[in-house]
């Protein structure tokens, strides 16, 4: 069969719609929400005022966020059905399968009847889905059933919470608060991408959100940040993570958490993310993986000028803050359901149906076989 040409593969570089939500890579290395730099967002914002911009379409005033907080606050409870489709997953499964599920079951239970609904759907997945991966956690691996409210006021130091049984720390809730503004939206990246295909065919949002889910549970995707982890853990030094990494690029190994399809030079969510897990290293006195990582990044850019993207330190962070590693992909879930339903609306305003065309490379037209004739 013959090789696809590599330039045009997986659309790269070709524009597949318009959007208002997000520049990536438009100025310098850079990237916005609605104009908005991130690193102004991540330096001041608090992730509810991120979320209210992508799904409302503005920066919240006061009054505007003091109401935002208290509806999603509101919405952390799940209907006894979920919990229980939640306690038949088994301990073992994949948490982005438990998300995937869980948001397609809120579908069942609580389905978008109009789109004139698709405001309150959003907002109730914003806060539906931290309680649910960490019902089921707690449930598999403690054997307890949690009550999913808390009177937290952040999406960050509710997840910490539920996940601990108490309060986050001051310093855990800011790194989460970062690190969800940081995960929020990215424009047609791939599981935004398969939200809008599910859209422009006018399905209903949980559809939406259950096929992006099972997308960013890849790992050329989100779940890059749990295969990075798994790879920077086995090291003790970072003699040793430079002698591993020579080896995988010998062999023509996929680095986890390095390259990206738009950014060339630098991804601006790494730098951010970097310095949190540098404060987290000192917190916990940490003296390996992050020197670890460190190698790992400086060997990639001297061998190969590839570079961090969010994920990359993001492995490190979650890490020192006691995330379990199987976690750190739902986490982006909690975050980027902002940007996949403000994404699904925006599809909404201005549709048409998304049906590209393929070239065609299979056999020329074959004469019919009847059974007994075939090999
Ligand atoms: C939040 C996110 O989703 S960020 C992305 C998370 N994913 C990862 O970290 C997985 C590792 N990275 C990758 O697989 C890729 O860099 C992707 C999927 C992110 C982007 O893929 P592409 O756009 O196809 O990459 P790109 O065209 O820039 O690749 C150029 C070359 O660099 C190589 N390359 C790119 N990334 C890496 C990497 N992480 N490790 C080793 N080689 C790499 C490619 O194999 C390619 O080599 P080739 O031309 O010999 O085939
Ligand atoms: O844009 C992409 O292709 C992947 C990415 O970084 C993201 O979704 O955050």
């Amino acid at each position: 069969m013959a090789e696809q040409p590599k330039a045009g593969a997986g659309l790269r570089g070709q524009s597949a719609g318009s959007t208002a939500l997000c520049t990536v890579g438009k100025s310098g290395s850079g990237l916005t929400y609605r104009g908005y730099d991130i690193h102004d967002l991540a330096e001041h914002a608090r992730f509810e005022e991120v979320a209210y911009l992508l799904l409302k379409g503005k920066l919240p005033n006061q009054a505007e966020l003091d109401a935002y907080v208290t509806k999603l606050k509101g919405l952390r409870a799940l209907p006894d059905a979920l919990k229980k489709v939640l306690e038949q997953i088994p301990a073992d499964a994949h948490p982005m399968d438990v998300m995937r599920t869980g948001a397609s079951m809120l579908g069942n239970l609580e389905t978008e009847q109009s789109f004139d609904e698709q405001q309150d759907v959003a907002d109730r997945l914003l806060a539906a889905l931290p309680s649910i991966i960490c019902y089921w956690y707690r449930f598999t691996h403690e054997g307890v059933r949690i009550d999913t409210v808390t009177d937290d006021a952040s999406v960050g130091g509710h997840f910490l919470h539920l996940l601990r049984d108490e309060p986050a720390s001051e310093l855990h809730a800011r790194v989460m608060n970062v690190s969800l503004i940081l995960y929020a939206e990215h424009e047609f990246n791939a599981s935004t991408f398969n939200a809008r295909v599910c859209a422009s065919t006018l399905s209903d949002m949980h559809s939406c959100v259950t096929g992006a889910i099972g997308t960013l549970r890849g790992p050329l995707h989100g779940g890059a940040n749990e295969a990075a982890m798994a790879m920077i853990e086995n090291w003790q030094s970072p003699e040793e993570a430079e002698r591993e990494i020579m080896g995988m690029l010998a062999r023509k190994d996929k680095i986890m958490g390095f390259g990206h399809a738009i950014y060339r030079d630098s991804d601006p969510r790494n730098d951010l993310i970097k310095r949190w897990s540098r404060k987290l290293a000192e917190d916990v006195g940490d003296s390996v993986l992050y020197p670890v990582s460190e190698r790992v990044e400086a060997v990639m850019w001297r061998e190969k000028k590839l570079f961090c993207n969010a994920d990359f330190f993001h492995a490190s962070a979650y890490h020192f803050m006691g995330i379990p590693t199987k976690l750190f992909t739902p986490i982006f879930v909690c975050s980027r359901v902002t940007g996949w339903c403000a994404h699904v609306f925006e599809q909404r305003e201005n549709n048409r149906i998304i049906r590209p065309s393929a070239d065609y490379i299979g056999p020329e037209k074959c004469d019919w076989l009847p059974i007994e004739a075939r090999d």
